[in-house]
């Protein structure tokens, strides 16, 4: 029997909305876990940091912004089999600056209506469906 008790990453997940509605998106690189598949921007909380610290620092990394207005969206816990996340998302409705890929990853802005033909890592379902269905 397996007893080993595996340990959640703890991530903080942006999904940015600009006034037109629409939601930016990455794509991840092929040397990342869940390769090519796309994003909502964000990345690992480090140790000292809060979640909304973690998000401001990787997404001024990532893509370059600013926030200025963050608020909890859900919570989504998620066993990969090779990987174990805990994803902490964060609706940012207020930033400074224009998002693009600061690390050389393709990424767009999308509409609500047409996230689902998007192809997200497994975890990712849930936030879809909460923004297609409010
Ligand atoms: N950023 C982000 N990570 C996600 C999403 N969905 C999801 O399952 N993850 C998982 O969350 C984990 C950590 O995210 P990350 O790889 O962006 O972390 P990071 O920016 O610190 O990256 P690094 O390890 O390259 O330094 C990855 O295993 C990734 O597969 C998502 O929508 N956005
Ligand atoms: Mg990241």
């Amino acid at each position: 029997m397996n007893t080993e008790v595996k340990k959640s990453v703890l991530v903080a997940v942006g999904v940015i909305e600009n006034a037109a509605g629409e939601i930016f998106v990455c794509r991840r690189g092929e040397s990342q876990h869940q390769a090519f598949k796309w994003e909502f921007p964000g990345g690992k909380v480090e140790s000292g940091e809060t979640v909304p610290q973690a998000l401001a620092r990787e997404l001024e990394e990532e893509i370059g912004i600013r926030v200025t207005v963050c608020e909890p969206l859900m919570r989504i816990e998620h066993d990969y089999g090779d990987k174990q996340v805990t994803l902490d998302i964060r609706r940012v409705t207020a930033f400074t600056g224009e998002p693009h890929g600061r690390e050389g990853q393709p990424s767009r802005w999308v509409p609500v209506s047409e996230l689902h033909s998007y192809d997200f890592p497994a975890a990712n379902s849930p936030i879809v469906e909460k923004l297609q269905n409010p």
